[in-house]
């Protein structure tokens, strides 16, 4: 693995490994308030609870919490390192501070001018409990000076200088302005996952700085963040930028694996929430990674069952995957009262940015879904994967956030050694009809457009012949958007489903298609 694992301590020959805590060492590898809330767009609302739960903390505790936060002690080195480079790489370990702190400290020294900070994540949920976070921590309200922006909704204003949004918003923002003029620092958050969503944003970028800076226009500062990502691959691809490592963590997290291997992880996960159910405290709560809606009902339902034959604290249990309303997912935020215990069944929305505060053990089943297609056939598939170890290290490290805490890996040590180092880019396996689409929109050639990784020849052929079957564009050699392709563009969903629902009602079926993608979503 990269320097990171020096960082956050190697795995020791025994069962359990320490994530200690250790000092500070950065080093650089190189050769109000209270205005605007009716400005905001709508979707706060929808919010509002999610937002009390946030706002209940006192503004000296969290000023304090912030203190102690290893970003936090060094800001003034990394300040420095900002205005140095135009472009750089950030590697700190999971829960140093990274995501909620860096935007602050731009914008507490005004680095983002007249323009604006953008943090981008790969998931909603994310994007949404960050922007919270950071809003309470500046004692504003969410939509005035920290703000954010996912599908369906925008809870920005003309006053937002720090705004959270997901990756597939700044890619839509790039459609009409490719060159990002809002911004004059973008941070690429959670680069590890290599979603097609990020490594089409890190070229997008990369082509706007230097457009940026050839037109002598307002410049563009790219940093790019991770607890867990492949630095040489990032490096090469940003010109040899500097890297700056940095070293802490809040709380110290041990590592567990399973001595035996498990055939089933479901239940083998059911008998580890018993057992530290029945050993640990109340109010010491649980995350249990799974791969999805349906397994997550399953266990959910075992929970309710068991435990009314158990002993120990009173159990909430609380579902978290994509297709949740958002109100169901906020109740993973909502405290539990004294003598309770919360138990959070996740899939990898959870594993990476989010902090669920009271969370101090995580159940990591070692597992993913992940989404591979068939070039010939077109076909989409779903398949239960073994997860990255860069997974496995972001899922531990939604403990010790708050509180020391550990990490139970329902595998062992020699699998989790044998698993590869980091995530397949999305890139790689999936279609990108949306991608290709979304780059001809921008004005961009998806045949030469910059990507660290180049997709198979026949993923961009398959892309271009079904844009075109679609009637989206002209021809397949040299692509241009037909006046159906702009309408597609507009819809946040896949161009196949956007054609079935801008053609439903010719067919007299816009319902039953509209449910269809409420289903799909
Ligand atoms: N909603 C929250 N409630 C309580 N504490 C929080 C919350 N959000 C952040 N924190 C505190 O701030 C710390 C830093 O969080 P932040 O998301 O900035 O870390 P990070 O370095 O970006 O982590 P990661 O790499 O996991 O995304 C957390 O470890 C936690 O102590």
């Amino acid at each position: 693995m990269d320097s990171k694992y020096a960082s956050i301590g190697r795995e020791k020959p025994k069962i359990t490994n320490d994530l200690t805590v250790k000092r500070l060492k950065l080093c650089v590898n190189n050769a109000n308030t209270k205005k605007d809330k009716e400005q905001t767009n709508n979707g706060a609302a929808s919010n509002n609870k999610l937002e009390n739960n946030f706002s209940k903390e006192n503004t000296e505790d969290l000023k304090e919490a912030r203190k102690s936060l290893p970003v936090y002690l060094v800001r003034a080195r990394i300040i420095e390192e900002i205005k140095k480079h135009d472009t750089m790489i950030l590697i700190g370990e999971t829960g140093s501070g990274k995501t909620t702190q860096i935007p602050q400290l731009i914008h507490e020294h005004r680095l983002e001018g007249k323009s604006c900070v953008a943090v981008t994540q790969p998931r909603r949920v994310a994007a949404i409990t960050l922007a919270l976070r950071v809003a309470a921590e500046m004692n504003t309200d969410i939509g005035s000076i920290v703000g954010y922006s996912v599908r369906f909704e925008d809870v920005t204003s003309p006053r937002t200088k720090v705004k959270y949004l997901t990756d597939g918003m700044l890619l839509r923002e790039a459609v009409s302005d490719p060159l990002l003029k809002k911004y004059s620092v973008i941070v690429l958050d959670e680069a590890h996952e290599r979603t097609v969503n990020t490594d089409v944003l890190f070229g997008i970028v990369k082509l706007a700085q230097k457009e940026r800076n050839g037109q002598k226009q307002n410049p563009l500062k790219v940093i790019v963040m991770s607890a867990t990502m492949d630095v040489d691959s990032f490096r090469k691809y940003y010109d040899n930028c500097p890297v700056i490592y940095l070293e802490g963590r809040t709380y110290p997290v041990t590592i567990y694996h399973s001595k035996i291997k498990h055939e089933d992880y479901q239940y083998a996960a059911i008998c580890t929430i018993f057992q530290l159910h029945t050993t640990t405290p109340a109010n010491e709560d649980f995350l249990v990674f799974l791969t999805g809606q349906e397994e997550i009902e399953t266990v959910m339902t075992n929970i309710k069952q068991i435990a009314k034959e158990t002993v120990g604290p009173q159990i909430r249990v609380c579902p978290l995957y994509a297709g949740l309303p958002a109100a169901k997912q906020l109740l993973v935020w909502k405290k539990t009262p004294p003598g309770m215990r919360k138990i959070v069944l996740a899939t990898n929305i959870a594993e990476a940015s989010v902090t669920i505060p009271e969370i101090r053990y995580v159940i990591d089943t070692g597992v993913v879904k992940e989404r591979t297609w068939c070039t010939r056939t077109g076909a989409e598939r779903l398949s239960v994967v073994p997860c990255s170890q860069a997974a496995s290290w972001q899922r531990a490290g939604r403990a010790g956030r708050t509180a020391p805490g550990a990490s139970y890996r329902l595998y062992t040590a020699t699998d989790f050694k044998c698993r590869r180092q980091h995530n397949l880019p999305e890139i790689v396996r999936c279609p990108l009809t949306s991608t290709v689409l979304m780059l001809i929109a921008t004005g961009l050639d998806p045949a030469t457009f910059p990507l660290i990784d180049t997709p198979p020849k026949d993923s961009i052929h398959a892309a271009l012949l079904l844009l075109k079957e679609l009637g989206a564009v002209d021809n397949e050699s040299n692509p241009k958007l037909t006046v159906l392709g702009k309408k597609l563009t507009a819809f946040p969903i896949d161009p196949k489903y956007a054609k079935i629902l801008l053609c439903a009602p010719e067919y007299g079926c816009l319902e039953e298609v509209i449910l269809m993608e409420r289903i799909k979503h």
